[in-house]
Parts: C-alpha cells; structure tokens; sequence
C-alpha cells in the first residue's frame, strides 16, 4: 500500500507568482490501477516523479509498505518500475541490449535469469519478434511497450506510468490498456493520463488532480452518480452559447458536426430543447472544476 500524506510542493518563477503544483496532497493507494487523472500541468508528472524518488517535495510524507520513501529512497528503488512521460534510447541499441542494461542497472546480476526475465518480458509487451532491432526506430506504440518492458523488470511491486498512452493510435492503446491491466494484479500499478477513457476503462479507483490539489478521489462509477438525473443536453448555434451559459450551468460545450452540444447540470428540465443524458466520468470532472 503506498500512502502519501500533507505532500506540497511549490516551483518559483523569476517573472510570475510561484506554481503550486502539489497543494497537500493525501491519497492511500491500494494493489491494482490507480488512475491520476488531471489536466496538462496539474501537477500529475511532479507527483509521479516524487514518488519515483527523483525529486524531494517541500514538505509531507510518503510510505510504500513500510518504506519511508523520501528518506529511504534507495529501499523503494528495488521495488519500483517508472515509465515516465518521455525517455530517451541510445541510437541503434536493440530491445535486447537495452533491456539488459537497464537490468543489469537494476542489479539483476544473474545472467541466466537476466535473460529468462529479458525473455517474458518481450513476449509480454509483444516485442520478441522485433527483440533484435533498434528501439530508435520503433513506432510510437513499440516504444511505449518497450517502456513497460524496462519499468518491469525486476518484478516491481509499485509501477508508475506517467501519460503512457499520450500520441497511441486506438489499436496501440488498446493494446497498451490490455498490458497494464494483466500486470496491475498484485502490484500498485499508478497511471497518470490527461484521458478520461483510459481512466475509465482501466480503474478501480482513481482521483482527479487540478491546479496541484486532489479535488475528487473514489470509484468512477461512485463520481458520476452524484449527477444522476442532473445532466441534460441540448444541440445550439454557436451564437447562443454566451446566451445559454448566462441562463444555466453548463458544464461543458463541444463542437459536434459544426453544432455546439452542451452540457448542464439541472434539477429540473431546463427547457424544451434539453434531453437527459447519463453522466460519465468526464461530466463528472467537468463538474468538478467548473
Ligand atoms: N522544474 C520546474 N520549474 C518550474 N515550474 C515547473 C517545473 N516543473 C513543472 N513546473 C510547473 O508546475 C506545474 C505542474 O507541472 P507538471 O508537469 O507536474 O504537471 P502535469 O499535470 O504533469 O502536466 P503535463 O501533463 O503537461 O506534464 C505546471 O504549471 C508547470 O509549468
């Protein structure tokens, strides 16, 4: 179980107010996928780094099965696998060799195992076919499994993946959601995503990061309640958006074949031209923060 308590963390900027961008954070993760889901710049890279030990917050606590992670780091990085946002590969080293010397980095000093774990692994994320050619020439989706390759071995029992499925085609996605699903049994698995699907399709629990706080934590399914029976849609010009908004509480507006769809929460029927919808998780953050 990893527990995070009290964590703040601030950025200072030369021309503008300081950045919060983890405002006290307190969540309890349990075995199975967690999804972190938060906006671009929410903070959600800075907490998985903090709890990656690559970075101290200012203050606040951290425990990973007993382990004191800020000050114990070297403990937690035996057990841990990160993959983070964005990682770089040396040029025309192979799956293979790449893996083998992150392995051997990790302390995985015996040869015959190396390469059985080396082995599953490949077949696992699918790239034992291609275990011979460059990563730096690998597709975006390649590369991504090549990352949950490296994050695993050694068997971690916490896995953090930083906006894994960031730039995948739906194929590759899918694909990847498979992968993290079969492996997320007995192991903290943390996934941090922009995405509403992924989060939805993939956890058990999650929270919702903006502006460097925790402003919702639970099931999905228990946040979308609170807006059942409170959601209603109705299709408008563009032109009327400023007029609906200033009469009722939309939540959201998006562009459906050149028409605006919007989203408020009501409840009563707003008006004739509204339908009720069932919410779904991305109504329910967009409540949330509005
Ligand atoms: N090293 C840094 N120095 C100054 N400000 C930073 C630094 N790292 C992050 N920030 C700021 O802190 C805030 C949170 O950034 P962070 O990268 O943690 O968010 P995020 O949710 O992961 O967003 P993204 O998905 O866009 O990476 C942002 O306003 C960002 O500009």
């Amino acid at each position: 179980m990893l527990t995070i308590r009290n964590l703040c963390k601030s950025y200072s900027s030369e021309n503008k107010n300081d950045v919060m961008a983890l405002n006290n954070i307190n969540l309890t993760i349990k075995a199975g996928m967690f999804g972190l889901l938060g906006p671009n710049g929410a903070g959600k890279s800075t907490l998985m780094r903090t709890i990656a030990t690559l970075q101290l917050p200012d203050s606040g606590q951290i425990e990973f099965n007993g382990i004191d992670v800020l000050t114990e780091p070297q403990k937690l990085r035996p057990v841990l696998g990160y993959l983070p946002q964005e990682f770089g590969v040396y040029p025309g080293m192979s799956a293979f060799a790449l893996l083998e010397h992150f392995a051997l980095l990790k302390g995985l000093s015996d040869k015959k195992q190396r390469h059985k774990q080396i082995q599953e692994l490949l077949y696992l994320t699918n790239l034992t076919d291609v275990q011979n050619k460059a990563v730096s020439g690998f597709s975006g989706g390649m590369k991504q499994r090549f990352g949950i390759a490296q994050a695993l071995l050694g068997a971690p029992k916490l896995l953090i993946v930083d906006e894994p499925t960031a730039g995948l085609d739906p194929q590759e996605r899918n694909r990847f959601h498979n992968l993290l699903s079969d492996i997320s049994e007995n192991t903290v698995v943390i996934l941090s995503t922009h995405i509403v699907e992924d989060v939805s399709n993939l956890c058990p629990n999650m929270a919702v990061q903006v502006n460097g706080e925790i402003i919702a934590t639970g099931v999905p399914s228990e946040l979308t309640s609170s807006l059942n029976g409170k959601l209603w849609q109705a299709t408008i010009n563009k032109a009327q958006l400023s007029q609906y908004q200033s009469l009722h509480q939309v939540i959201s507006h998006r562009l459906v074949a050149g028409e605006v769809q919007i989203h408020v929460i009501s409840d009563t029927c707003p008006a004739s031209e509204f339908n009720a919808v069932v919410p779904d998780l991305e109504d329910s953050i967009f409540f949330a923060v509005s």
